[in-house]
């Protein structure tokens, strides 16, 4: 097929999740994938990617390329890409993501964000009301382990779907959603497509507000936080049960899978039984900036507003907000 018809797809933060996505999007095959690196850029410019995957069907890839390498969005502003797909950490930036890819957002160009948390969408409707934006829930688990190499271990599936927009017409976002849903299948990932995509934010949310603070505050897995104390599982079904019912309050009907069986499982899961760390526990291990507002904050801002008391949430709050700030100031410690 001719290069015309190919389908132009901008990536912005190209850490492990940007990485495995870009991957797959690129092995579609009739796509142009331009790729947006800075911690990576060279790595990626002079030798490609090294992509390592336990799944047999992508295996090892050693230098992979991509159509384009750029530094910033500025640089490929002459293109008018169809989708720009924003896996960056769903953290506070200066300049917000929505100002920093603004150069590569044309009229007809669908954004994606793919990012734990609850309300990352809001920023990029915002700012562009009259543009597509759907929103990919990912269960994969990666790893950048240095610059430019990315592992893949867990999982390959994504809930994605579309929050419609009184803007534009429903018939052309759906086909927009469909064409990139294709894209995605044709790369090789699973996506479920499902009607409600903030009951599977709210889902992940609810595993991430719980396992992803619990194990950045203590550095432990799953497991080990889980038989240090008796009051481990409490906690973690505290957290899990207050969550709920801020997506019950706020999502009415559409929330009612969002139960105690479902809460039961994702406290008994293999995965967390046998102890698994966390994207926000990797985070604090290095003292980065976490995801606090869009996993923790903003759930517990959504209870406050919504009337519903939940005490233990605003505990995990406090202690993650406080080694968020200490990250974000270089604040180190006693002496
Ligand atoms: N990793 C995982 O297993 C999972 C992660 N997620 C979610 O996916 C999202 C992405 O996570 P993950 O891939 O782990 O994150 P990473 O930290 O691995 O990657 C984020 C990337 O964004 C880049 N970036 C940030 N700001 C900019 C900028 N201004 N310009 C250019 N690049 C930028 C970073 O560059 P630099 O390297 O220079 O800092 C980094 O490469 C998060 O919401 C996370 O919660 C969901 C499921 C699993
Ligand atoms: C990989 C997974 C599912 C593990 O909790 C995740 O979402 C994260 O680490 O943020």
């Amino acid at each position: 097929m001719s290069a015309q018809t190919q389908t132009e797809i901008f990536v912005f933060g190209l850490g492990a999740i940007g990485s495995f996505y870009a991957f797959i999007l690129n092995e579609a095959g009739n796509t142009q994938v331009t790729v947006c690196g800075r911690s990576n850029y060279q790595v990626l410019k002079d030798h490609g990617m090294t992509f390592k995957s336990n799944l047999a069907k992508f295996g090892t890839k050693n230098n992979y390329r991509f159509h384009g390498v750029v530094k910033t969005p500025a640089e490929a502003s002459s293109s008018k890409f169809d989708y720009v797909v924003c896996a960056n950490k769903a953290i506070t930036m200066d300049p917000p993501v929505s100002e920093q890819i603004a150069p590569v957002v044309g009229e007809h160009t669908t954004i994606i964000v793919i990012q734990n948390g609850i309300g990352n969408e809001e920023e990029f409707q915002a700012r562009f009301p009259n543009n597509t934006v759907l929103s990919g829930v990912t269960w994969v688990g990666a790893t950048q382990v240095e610059p430019g190499t990315i592992i893949h271990r867990d999982n390959n599936n994504m809930q994605f779907g579309c929050h419609f927009s009184k803007n534009i017409d429903r018939t052309q976002e759906q086909a927009r959603l469909d064409k990139i849903v294709d894209i995605f299948r044709a790369g090789g990932t699973e996506i479920d497509v499902v009607p409600v995509i903030d009951v599977y934010r709210w889902k992940k949310t609810i595993w991430n507000g719980c396992w992803n603070t619990l194990t950045a505050i203590t550095q432990c897995n799953t497991r080990e936080l889980l038989s240090a104390s008796p009051a481990g599982p409490v906690v973690a079904r505290a957290i899990m049960e207050e969550m709920a019912s801020v997506a019950h309050a706020q999502l009415g009907e559409a929330a009612a899978e969002i139960d105690a069986n479902f809460i039961d499982e994702l406290l008994n899961r293999p995965s967390v039984k046998a102890g698994i760390y966390s994207s926000m526990c990797q985070d604090a291990k290095f003292s980065r900036p976490m995801e606090v507002e869009v996993i923790i904050n903003g759930p517990l801002k959504k209870a406050k507003a919504l009337g519903i008391k939940t005490p233990t949430l605003e505990t995990i709050s406090a202690l993650i907000s406080a080694m968020d700030w200490r990250f974000r100031n270089g604040v180190t410690g006693p002496p």
